[in-house]
């Protein structure tokens, strides 16, 4: 089946409101200067962010949809009113909360991924899971895609060092959908070992759009 995302590298965009960068025109030209570098594609948070990048740049985007609940768990797309406000902003890969936490509006994570498919045929689906169960839930589903984004960021992963690779090794062979690494990539030493592990893809985030984290990295080195 022909897939929407080539292999290669992944730059996520994404500058909440809290963060310095915070802006669809600043992110939007973030995506520029990554596909320039050789970006296949771009991760997105929120609709109008989705708008801007795709007028700007001509790789496809991942979008999702970031909310925060009460008790600051941390949930992407988990309802399919953000699925339909993605669909809405144009992106060509939604990507969905795949963790089997209990979800917002108490939605069923194979009522969200069936009623995708029905609505919008053409979008490709990204499973964002933190375990190697998740996964396997999430590729009988029949995901295109799974990533490895949440581990390290659910109650269950807390104390999971990222980048978490070792979930990538797992998952090779062990599922159809195609696997891409994410979370807590720094360095080529870690890309590389993604990839020796057979990874389509991978996500890069913070360590190429998050200047206020990449400083802080580098003035560690002062702080001694
Ligand atoms: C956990 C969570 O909310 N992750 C978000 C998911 O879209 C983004 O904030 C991350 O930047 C992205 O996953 C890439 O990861 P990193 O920035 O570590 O390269």
């Amino acid at each position: 089946m022909k897939k929407i995302l080539k292999q290669g590298l992944i730059v996520s965009c994404q500058a909440l409101e809290h963060e310095p960068l915070h802006s669809s025109y600043v992110m939007s030209k973030m995506a520029t200067a990554a596909v320039e570098g050789g970006a296949i594609a771009i991760r997105a948070n929120g609709y109008d962010d989705v708008v801007t990048i795709k007028q700007t740049v001509n790789v496809p985007v991942i979008g999702l949809i970031k909310r925060d609940y009460e008790d600051s768990t941390i949930f992407i797309t988990p309802t399919i009113k953000e699925v339909n406000e993605l669909a809405k902003a144009g992106c060509d890969v939604i990507a969905l909360d795949a963790t089997l936490r209990k979800r917002p509006e108490d939605e069923q994570l194979d009522t969200i991924v069936n009623k995708t498919r029905e609505l919008y045929p053409d979008i490709e689906l990204m499973a964002d899971i933190a375990t190697f169960e998740e996964a396997i839930n999430a590729d009988h589903l029949g995901f295109d895609y799974i990533s490895t984004t949440l581990s390290g960021y659910t109650e269950e992963t807390k104390d999971i060092e990222i980048p978490n690779l070792n979930l990538v090794k797992q998952l090779d062979g062990k599922v159809k959908a195609k696997v891409i690494a994410e979370g807590g990539i720094w360095t080529l030493v870690h890309l590389k070992q993604a990839l020796d592990f057979n990874a389509y893809g991978a996500v890069i985030g913070s360590a190429i759009t998050r200047p206020q984290l990449i400083t802080k990295r580098f003035n560690s080195v002062f702080e001694d």
